[in-house]
């Protein structure tokens, strides 16, 4: 992996860096007033679209509609602190930090506005370190930090350990030893990368 000392790092964006359950469900209940709806300490599952769609069929596309829209993925806020600990991580010695992320299937906006909301918050330079991919597991990193549950791919033992950002829809889960969790941005995420530094 990277070199002695040094860690590589893959920071997913949604539920980690950007707030998107937190847009789905003030979004959806502007552009849907009328229809049943699911507060964030209920959710459960990594797809909120399968969650609604089991309240009743027709809402999942209500729900898809919402994030499929121009500016959804632009608008989306940061998440408390993810700011602050990406421009430290990019700066800390012998740390490669990149953010990986997937784009939903219907990419006509989502692809645009990620690389457009990471240089509206990070900065140009971060725009350098934007990774998409559908598949997370051929991405050779010793850490993934992101917040779905279940990382599948192709790989089927990828190179890096993933961390559980915790999120509303996997705070309930309880992990099997020797899964790592982040809390949130306030946790410590150094001592997490220092676990994986290898010594000089
Ligand atoms: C249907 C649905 C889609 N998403 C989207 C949001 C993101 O664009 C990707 C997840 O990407 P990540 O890199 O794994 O964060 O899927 C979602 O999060 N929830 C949904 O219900
Ligand atoms: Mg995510």
């Amino acid at each position: 992996m990277s070199g002695s000392g040094s860690v590589r790092v893959l920071v997913d964006m949604d539920g980690v860096l950007a707030d998107f359950e937190g847009a789905l469900l003030r979004k959806y209940r502007e552009r849907y007033p009328g229809e049943p709806f699911i507060e964030l300490s209920e959710r459960r599952g990594f797809l909120a679209r399968d969650q609604y769609r089991q309240i009743s069929p027709e809402l999942g596309p209500k729900l898809s509609s919402v994030y499929e829209s121009p500016g959804f993925f632009l608008d989306l806020k940061p998440i408390p602190g993810a700011i602050e600990a990406m421009k430290e991580m990019s700066n800390l010695k012998n740390t490669e930090m990149f953010l990986c992320t997937s784009p939903i299937l219907q990419y006509e906006h989502c692809v645009q506005e990620k690389f457009l909301w990471v240089e509206k918050h990070l900065g140009a330079e971060f725009v350098q370190r934007l990774i998409l991919t559908r598949d997370k597991t051929i991405v050779h990193a010793d850490l993934l930090i992101d917040d779905k549950d279940s990382i599948k791919g192709v790989q089927a033992s990828p190179s890096w350990e993933h961390i559980l950002f915790t999120c509303c829809h996997n705070q309930h889960l309880q992990l099997q030893p020797p899964q790592r969790r982040l809390q949130s941005w306030a946790d410590d995420w150094r001592a997490i990368l220092d676990s994986k530094r290898r010594p000089n």
